[in-house]
């Protein structure tokens, strides 16, 4: 793979962890948000992430937690890595930054040139940035929806944070994806499932293949 880091998203079951990592996926995602069809609490974490191997990095999803979530996330999940993917402001993230021993990962909703702009606002505090489609407003989940964004918007963005690309990738159109934006980074939780939700190793590693053919 020309040192593409994949996360694999929305993992709910110890057999697409083990798809995940199998295929050689970077980072395992998990959701900590209520309304999300991958949810998990924090004391269901301890079960899953014991299968994700050293080689991957636990990720946690949220949107706009409290800090009791995180908290007892963090713990459970033995998380390495937050992602935030509301409203959160950069204060926000640099108090995070401070209290707890993890990266910041800031998803950033795009939609038009302008989104691009709002996340030079978390180039000091985020570690990366996510750039992810905005999801319709009525839709329940600001993520995980599998709508993609005009990718050629990030052509010639200059970048001055490291950043991932994320939101309706599969394995049909993610050579594509690369070819326009040059990413290094993809994250992908839709594009890999039978339905929402539920993950489908064959998809996991058909994604993961066409990654690695580029
Ligand atoms: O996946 C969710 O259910 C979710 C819910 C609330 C906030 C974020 C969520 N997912 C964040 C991700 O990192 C997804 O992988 C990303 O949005 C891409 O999703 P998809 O377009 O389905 O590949």
């Amino acid at each position: 793979m020309a040192d593409i880091d994949v996360k694999i998203c929305g993992l709910t079951s110890v057999e697409a962890i083990e798809a995940a990592a199998e295929a050689g996926a970077a980072y395992a995602g998990f959701v900590f948000f209520e309304k999300s069809p991958r949810n998990v609490v924090p004391r269901e974490a301890p079960a899953l992430v014991k299968h994700v191997p050293k080689t991957m990095k636990r990720v946690g999803v949220f949107v706009e937690p409290s800090d009791s979530l995180l908290e007892r996330a963090i713990v459970a999940g033995r998380l390495d890595i937050i992602q935030l993917h509301g409203d959160e402001r950069p204060e926000r993230l640099k108090s995070l930054k401070a209290r707890h021993k993890v990266e910041i990962w800031k998803a950033i909703p795009v939609s038009t040139a302008s989104d691009l702009e709002r996340a030079k606002r978390y180039r000091d505090d985020a570690n990366l940035i996510l750039f992810d489609a905005r999801t319709p407003k009525a839709s329940r989940l600001p993520g995980g929806m599998g709508i993609a964004f005009d990718w050629k918007l990030l052509n010639k963005f200059k970048h001055k944070a490291p950043w991932g690309l994320s939101g309706g990738l599969n394995a049909d159109n993610v050579a594509e994806a690369l070819a326009i934006t040059g990413a290094t980074m993809l994250d992908v939780s839709s594009g890999v499932e039978s339905e929402p939700g539920i993950k489908n190793p064959d998809k996991i590693s058909a994604f993961m293949e066409a990654v690695k053919a580029v």
